[in-house]
């Protein structure tokens, strides 16, 4: 089956344009895929599908099978896959998501998709499924002392449709995220698992943020992440609402926007390769 790698600030997943043909078991295709040393490697898998309310369907799928409900950095590359392709050659595109419909305006140059802006929807507390924590249930924790790698560590819990939890932190670059992060991912408070930002304040209209994914382990970049962390931010006082914010990543700078409404992401789309694979 033909394959399309594309990637978001770097968060790289391999796509699959299943408008016509479905995938059976993308939960076992996505770990063999994402193998950066035995496949084609990757964060994960998403496929492109037909949908009944929007001009797509988006599932995404982490690099060990288990599936996103959002995904910041593969909506945009699958708006760009659509407009690129003349599936749907429009500036507003409507992408099903499991956490609902999503928004992307895109901006092109010859006829190319180069980044875009998505409405990613109200920023929200974990629902009671994401949390054991009472308190928490439908409402933002904000600074919650959570003990994780043999540390208290102040937590902000955000969902973007998919559950975060946002640490500030004085420094990101010395973090042994390989060691530190299955700490915060399996953590008991978290019973589906979690994803985990650390975050340097720069100033108030920058950050730098580092991710811990759950699925995925660190990605280079995290679309939902980064506006759990500009939510964090304001909620916490370090940055204004209405306000574009760029976060650092290490893949690339994404700008995100948190409104009493929504919350608005910016970023490239980039198409690295295509190739075919048997699935
Ligand atoms: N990289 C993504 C988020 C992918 C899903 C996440 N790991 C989850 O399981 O919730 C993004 O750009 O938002």
């Amino acid at each position: 089956m033909e394959f399309t790698k594309m990637h978001g600030a770097g968060n790289d997943y391999i796509y699959f344009n299943c408008l016509e043909n479905m995938i059976e078991d993308p939960e076992s295709l996505s770990i063999r895929l994402s193998d950066r040393h035995f496949s084609i490697g990757g964060d994960g898998i998403v496929l492109i599908c037909p949908s009944e309310s929007a001009d797509v369907r988006m599932r995404m799928f982490n690099a060990d099978g288990s599936e996103g409900k959002m995904c910041g950095n593969a909506i945009r590359c699958v708006a760009k896959y659509i407009y690129d392709r003349g599936i749907a050659r429009k500036d507003d595109i409507n992408v099903e998501t499991l956490s609902g419909i999503k928004k992307i305006h895109v901006f092109a140059e010859n006829g190319k998709v180069t980044s875009a802006t998505v409405n990613m929807g109200k920023a929200a507390g974990l629902t009671s499924d994401e949390i054991t924590i009472e308190e928490g249930k439908g409402k933002f924790l904000i600074g919650y002392p959570m003990e994780a790698a043999g540390k208290s560590w102040n937590v902000t819990t955000v969902s973007m449709g998919n559950p975060h939890i946002v640490t500030f932190v004085p420094e990101v670059k010395d973090l042994d995220l390989m060691k530190i992060g299955p700490h915060f991912e399996n953590s008991p408070l978290f019973p589906e698992r979690i994803n985990t930002e650390f975050v340097r304040v720069i100033d108030r209209t920058t950050l730098e943020m580092r991710v811990w994914e759950r699925g995925s382990g660190e990605t280079l970049a995290c679309g939902t992440g980064a506006c759990a962390t500009v939510t964090a931010a304001v909620l916490n006082g370090h940055c204004d609402k209405d306000t574009d914010v760029t976060v650092r990543l290490i893949g690339g700078d994404l700008v995100i926007r948190y409104t009493d409404d929504a919350v608005f992401m910016t970023g490239n789309a980039v198409e690295a390769f295509n190739g075919n694979v048997e699935i």
